[in-house]
């Protein structure tokens, strides 16, 4: 393990080896039933990787709440249990959401008794129609392009216990579906999945990340997030084909490298930029730095030092 400023550098095969004396593994069945969930992370990091990180979840979780006992002591009134808040940053097409799912799955399999509930923050864009009323659709994912105030109360109010409806964002419509949303109500942990969730808004008085107990930026060498992007494009193009309502279609039955000609574009002009100027900024904020490599596998992680 190498000691940088801040963080803790570690790479896998040194992390794999944390806390196997103290966690039971999973067993082949429940591995499989994960596998089922999540078919495509490898069962090798599933073990070595992210059971490891669940475990420190839990150690957090703990000590969090006794943290907020002792403070409830100390103010003399009852202590109420809040959920602990888990964010998850990165890049368009790293892979967030991939992870979210997975934790939630496993943090739902280790602890049967606790509610663990997993949302993006891509329902909090504005809709198409007013990002095209303000001339911002080519700055989707953009700071200014999210319902940050939105955003904080909806989050201000799971931290607070109040059931709270997030709304959903379709990438087949590509867009906000509207009337849709997500109850998260009351749960033991929320994830909360977004590019947006280590900013720093400029007109806002308090940031998501305040919110958050633990979290973790997923990160990985640029080419390999765009060959992601690309790849995932052609994943959206070969479901859209028979889809006729899908945001993708036209694309999907036209020529496909002039459809992946367009993708490359939207890579360059948005995604790209939106990931130098306001995404990589906010990596050195997050309490666990995710490094994937070729075929997503995780290959060194950076733990903060410093809680
Ligand atoms: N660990 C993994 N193993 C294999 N494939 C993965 C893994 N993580 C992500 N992928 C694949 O990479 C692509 C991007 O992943 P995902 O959609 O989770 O990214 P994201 O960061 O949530 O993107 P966005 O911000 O655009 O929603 C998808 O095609 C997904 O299936
Ligand atoms: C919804 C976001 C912003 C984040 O998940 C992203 O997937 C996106 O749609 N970006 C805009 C450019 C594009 O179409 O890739």
């Amino acid at each position: 393990m190498e000691n940088r400023l801040n963080y803790y550098q570690i790479p896998r095969e040194e992390w794999r080896s944390f806390y196997r004396d103290h966690y039971v593994p999973l067993s082949s069945r429940e591995l499989m039933r994960i596998k089922s969930l999540n078919d495509v992370i490898s069962l090798k990091d599933v073990e070595e990787i992210y059971m490891p990180l669940v475990h420190l979840l839990g150690m957090r979780m703990e000590a969090r709440n006794y943290g907020q006992n002792q403070l409830a002591d100390f103010l003399g009134i009852k202590h109420k249990p809040t959920p602990f808040i888990l964010g998850i940053a990165g890049s368009v097409a790293v892979g967030k959401s991939t992870v979210a799912r997975l934790l939630r799955d496993l943090l739902t399999e280790i602890f049967p008794n606790k509610k663990i509930q997993q949302i993006t923050t891509d329902g909090f864009l504005y809709p198409s129609e007013e990002l095209k009323k303000g001339h911002i659709m080519k700055r989707k994912g953009f700071p200014e392009s999210y319902d940050m105030k939105a955003l904080i109360n909806f989050i201000n109010d799971v931290k607070n216990g109040l059931p709270a409806k997030a709304p959903v964002y379709s990438h087949q419509v590509y867009d906000r579906v509207q009337g849709e949303y997500d109850l998260i109500d009351q749960p033991d942990v929320l994830i909360l999945e977004g590019i947006n969730v280590l900013q720093l808004p400029s007109n806002q008085q308090i940031f998501v990340s305040d919110f958050f107990d633990f979290s973790i930026y997923v990160d990985a060498d640029e080419k390999l997030i765009k060959k992601w992007y690309m790849e995932r494009f052609d994943l959206i193009l070969d479901r859209a084909k028979d889809e006729p309502n899908d945001y993708y279609h036209a694309y999907a039955i036209g020529d496909r490298d002039v459809a992946r000609k367009m993708a490359e574009d939207v890579w360059h002009d948005v995604n790209h930029k939106n990931l130098h100027s306001y995404i990589l900024p906010t990596r050195n904020r997050a309490d666990l730095i995710l490094n994937k490599g070729e075929n997503h596998l995780v290959d060194e992680l950076y733990l903060r030092k410093f809680v």
